[in-house]
């Protein structure tokens, strides 16, 4: 008895010390962790439980087989059934054919065969009924090909926390955050030129601006600014801004300057038979340009009768580059906390131009939807969803036509100044660009060592 009683606090201890070794790894290092221990548990947990998730979630079909039995009253995952013959045509529930999960940076993805008649909308919609029946934070739906879904599963929320801002090092594109993927959130003017950048008060779109003048101010760009909270929010980037605008007037003034800037790039390019500007000879290209907007809905609101021209005129003007900006290098990011149509339809045209979308935060569903458009409906879901508590998270419309969760690197005003400050010599002057003084000063190798914030 004794002899008993000592294996079995010998197998108990045996038991704390393997529980307290695994404990301890996975506090030191979660990823070697995951990948070995964490992810096999897992994988092995979701493809013996897939039969009972798939039924609770929705995702089965019932199908008629033919089923051998010795044993009446036999239980098949229906239930029970009543067995008169040995073989008989019963209705089961069939579970879609999963492969086996592999392991990713934040969680595991799976793909996962259709059932006849299904749609990958069948599985996102039991999106999170499946993240709840997991216990995981997410579950993301894709379908790479017909037939088949990519369950992309996200165990923790990746982006509680992210590091700091890392250098691009290629022209005229910024790495400004984290996608929910764990992979870098670009945005590259070259190839989605013109932006919008919508939220709630609060929600993060100065900050998103702030890591844009970061990234942008080492690059051999002009940055622009139109700041129509009075100058509040861009006033201080001044050294590296070649212009900045505070006001309607002003506005109105830099708008008729970039439109001729745009025509007088436009005759360059025609009079060397190029279509844009990346097509001139080196000695000839002029700088690229980034007009930052701040409060875009200052740009369209009418006091009276007596502003509806200088708005109209305003709104052509924007909408005028947002058209031909991108073949003659310059290019919008625009933001605002609603940029809606009812605002006018010069907005609604601009919006339509604008390929790069980008949903922080919302108050009211109305605009997530302006925003993001006729996206996927679990983006919308999505982007009314972020909380209050994580600012900077926002939904973003990819070049690759899917949507992401992601959160902007945060940037302080103060590093944002510091760039500008240090970067100010590469600031090209209002007058030369207006006249082409700069041109031929940008190759695209010639980006300076890029700050690391
Ligand atoms: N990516 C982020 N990570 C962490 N904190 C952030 C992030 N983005 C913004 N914040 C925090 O949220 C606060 C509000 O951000 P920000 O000023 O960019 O919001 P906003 O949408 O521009 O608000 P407003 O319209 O009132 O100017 C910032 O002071 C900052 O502390």
């Amino acid at each position: 008895m004794p002899d008993l009683l000592h294996l079995l606090l010998g197998i108990l201890a045996y038991l704390a010390a393997l529980l307290t070794a695994a404990w301890t790894w996975r506090h030191w290092h979660y990823r070697s962790y995951w990948l070995t221990i964490g992810y096999t548990l897992t994988a092995i947990g979701v493809r013996v439980t897939w039969r009972k998730v798939a039924l609770g979630c929705g995702l089965t079909k019932k199908q008629h087989r033919w089923w051998f039995t010795v044993v009446p009253r036999a239980v098949v995952s229906t239930g029970l059934v009543k067995v008169r013959r040995r073989v008989q045509r019963v209705a089961v529930d069939v579970k879609p054919w999963m492969w086996l999960p592999l392991p990713t940076r934040y969680g595991w993805r799976v793909t996962v065969r259709l059932l006849e008649g299904q749609v990958p909308g069948d599985y996102a919609d039991a999106a999170e009924r499946l993240a709840h029946s997991w216990g995981v934070h997410a579950v993301r739906v894709s379908s790479p090909r017909p037939g088949r879904v990519v369950l992309a599963v996200t165990i923790r929320d990746p982006l509680v926390r992210l590091d700091t801002l890392p250098a691009s090092g290629e022209l005229l594109t910024v790495i400004v955050g984290k996608l929910e993927t764990g992979g870098p959130w670009v945005i590259d003017f070259r190839t989605v030129p013109h932006w919008l950048n919508a939220g709630a008060t609060q929600s993060g779109k100065s900050n998103l601006a702030n890591v844009l003048i970061v990234g942008l101010a080492p690059q051999p760009v002009a940055l622009v600014g139109f700041d129509l909270k009075g100058g509040v929010e861009f006033a201080s980037y001044g050294p590296r801004l070649s212009a900045l605008a505070t006001d309607r007037a002003e506005s109105l003034a830099l708008l008729d300057d970039l439109v001729a800037m745009m025509l007088d790039r436009m005759g360059l390019c025609r009079a060397h038979g190029a279509r844009n500007i990346w097509q001139l000879p080196a000695g000839l290209r002029p700088v690229p340009v980034v007009v930052l907007v701040d409060e875009l809905a200052e740009l369209y609101l009418m006091a009276g009768k007596s502003e509806k021209d200088e708005v109209a005129r305003t709104s052509t003007a924007l909408l005028r580059i947002a058209q031909l900006g991108r073949a003659f290098g310059i290019y919008l990011f625009l933001c605002g906390q609603r940029i809606g149509s009812d605002l006018g339809p010069g907005v609604t045209a601009l919006r339509a131009q604008c390929s790069g979308r980008i949903c922080h935060r919302v108050n009211d569903p109305e605009t997530a939807t302006m925003t993001l458009g006729d996206l996927d409906p679990a983006a919308l879901l999505s982007a009314r969803a972020i909380p209050a508590e994580t600012p900077g998270v926002a939904i973003v419309a990819s070049q690759d036509g899917q949507w992401y969760r992601a959160r902007s690197f945060y940037v302080a005003e103060h590093i944002a100044e510091h760039a500008a400050r240090i970067y100010a010599h590469l600031t090209p002057s209002w007058a030369d660009l207006t006249t082409g003084a700069h041109r031929g000063e940008v190759t695209e190798t010639d980006i300076p060592v890029l700050l690391d914030a």
